[in-house]
């Protein structure tokens, strides 16, 4: 789940990119990159780190021109401490492309075979994004001849596109002196809107707060399988380029990855999670007696709506027991296990007077590995509690994910193979609830009556695209887990930089 944004305007794109890039920073935290182009000429800047550690003042001065796309990532393919792919990647034919992506494709390892088997082309990294990017210079080198390039022919390549690349991905393009392009999977699993500024100025990007704090409107989300191009004067063509389309957004979207103040598929993440926090009070109610309870607390940042809600419904105060560094990312997008583990301790502190002598139901939005919710009860115990009760508002992580999120392989996640009181046991809580899967697809799926249902598999193990095979499982959790130990270390310094206990 990175962040992409792309521009199409009258003035200059630079600082705007920047800007819609750290309204995306929860969604990528290892690379970030930009591009620009002015006339026919594209000029980038990419490297790892954050938004503001990646570009000095000397790198947006060298950023001109009216059309721009821009990257934060967050690795699920090839390795997340190679500079190479970080993105944007750019191919010089046809016309000259430079593209972004947000989500893994399944069939990469097979597609770059083909791709050097039989187009010819060579790929130089790991990472999928670039086995996209050349799928679509060769399928745009099929259909487009002419100067300018017509919408017929760049959706014609989309749907060639569409054809031959499996899994899950929000794409922009920028095609030099030709317009930009922006497309998403028919399963329109990962997220993708478009707006528009009171100059006329177009923004695409992944989440409707990045539109919404820099000035522009949201106009409509882009539709699973559809395509938007925006010539080079501003005109939007849009084309629907898949066989069958079908919205199956990803769930785990609604539960952590995306901003509350973001709208997705017509779906406010902050009702969704308010609504995750309903229904999990009643399965807290059935579990624990409200009159056990003395007071609910949210595991900052994410579980703050559901926690609320939940302890409106309970009847219980809802207080703020845990204070997060905010100079401290977000843990579960880190690579490598030591610096999740670290980092939880550095990110969050209790706070002894709201613990001591007292039952305490902590709420978080989800337990993926574990390493949040293991520290935390235990540093409730430290500060005091008497008893220590979780609850999640997302049901229990049980298989892998190979949709955009980095968990490849089940025996990283504390649910896999493990009852609920075994889990409970792993964590030390004395009472542990998760959410239900079919309330948690209902209390989401109400709040948008087009949708076909969800992409769930971490939670149901259901494959939405249904053509996974177990040798794309076994690549992706390969390459994603035979980089574990280079991961750790530099994540840990790169942690370190983040909470200022090194100078750059
Ligand atoms: O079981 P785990 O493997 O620890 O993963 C789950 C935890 O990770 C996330 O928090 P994170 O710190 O990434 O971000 P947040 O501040 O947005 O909650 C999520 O909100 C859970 O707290
Ligand atoms: N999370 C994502 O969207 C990652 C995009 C791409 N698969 C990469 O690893 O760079
Ligand atoms: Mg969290």
């Amino acid at each position: 789940m990175c962040g992409i944004v792309g521009v199409i305007s009258k003035a200059p794109v630079n600082q705007l990119i920047y800007d819609a890039l750290l309204l995306l920073q929860h969604r990528g935290q290892d690379a970030a990159g930009i591009v620009t182009m002015q006339g026919n000429k594209c000029f980038m800047h990419k490297a790892r780190g954050m938004v503001r550690d990646v570009f000095r003042t000397r790198n947006m001065r060298a950023l001109p021109g009216t059309i721009g796309l821009g990257q934060v990532r967050y690795p699920t393919a090839g390795n997340a401490y190679s500079e190479e792919e970080a993105q944007p990647f750019y191919v010089n034919a046809p016309y000259g492309i430079v593209l972004v992506h947000n989500g893994n494709l399944t069939n990469a390892h097979a597609l770059k075979d083909e791709l050097f088997e039989i187009d010819r082309r060579h790929i130089n990294t790991e990472s999928d994004t670039e086995v996209l990017i050349n799928v679509l210079a060769h399928e745009l080198e099929r259909v487009a001849d002419a100067v300018p390039l017509t919408p017929d022919a760049v959706f014609a390549a989309v749907a060639a596109v569409h054809k031959r690349i499996k899994g899950s991905y929000g794409v922009i393009a920028l095609i030099a002196g030709q317009g930009l392009l922006a497309f998403r999977d028919p399963y329109g699993i990962r997220p993708l809107c478009f707006g528009e500024s009171e100059q006329g100025e177009i923004m695409v990007a992944s989440e409707s707060v990045a539109l919404e704090g820099t000035g522009h409107k949201l106009l409509r989300d882009v539709a699973p399988g559809e395509a938007i191009f925006i010539d080079i004067n501003g005109q939007i063509h849009s084309r629907q380029c898949a066989e069958n389309p079908q919205l199956h957004p990803c769930m785990f979207e609604f539960v952590y990855l995306a901003r509350p103040d973001s709208v997705m598929d017509g779906i406010s993440v902050y009702q969704a999670r308010l609504n995750m926090g309903e229904t999990l009070a009643q399965r807290v109610i059935s579990t624990i007696p409200p009159s056990e309870i003395d007071v609910v607390i949210p595991i900052p940042e994410s579980s703050r709506p559901s926690a609320m809600q939940l302890a409106h419904r309970i009847g219980k105060p809802y207080r703020e027991g845990f204070v997060k560094n905010r100079y401290v990312g977000r843990t579960f997008i880190m690579p490598g296990q030591g610096a999740r583990k670290k980092s939880v301790r550095q990110k969050l502190n209790a706070i002894g007077l709201e613990f001591k002598g007292r039952n305490v139901l902590l709420v978080d939005d989800s337990i993926v590995r574990g390493t949040t919710s293991k520290e935390i009860v235990q540093m409730a115990r430290e500060a005091g509690a008497n008893k220590v009760y979780l609850a999640s508002a997302a049901p229990p992580v049980r298989f892998p994910n190979v949709y955009g999120i980095d968990m490849p392989t089940k025996s990283e996640l504390i649910a896999h193979g493990r009852t609920i009181e075994e889990v409970r046991q792993y964590i030390g809580a004395d009472a542990l609830i998760y959410q239900d899967v079919d309330a948690m697809k209902r209390v989401v799926g109400v709040l948008c009556p087009q949708l076909r249902g969800f992409e769930a598999s971490c939670f149901d193990g259901s494959y939405i695209t249904g053509d996974v095979s177990a040798e794309d499982f076994a690549v992706i959790a390969q390459q994603r887990s035979s980089q574990g130990d280079e991961e750790d270390g530099a994540a840990r310094s790169r942690l370190a930089l983040q909470s200022g206990t090194e100078s750059t």
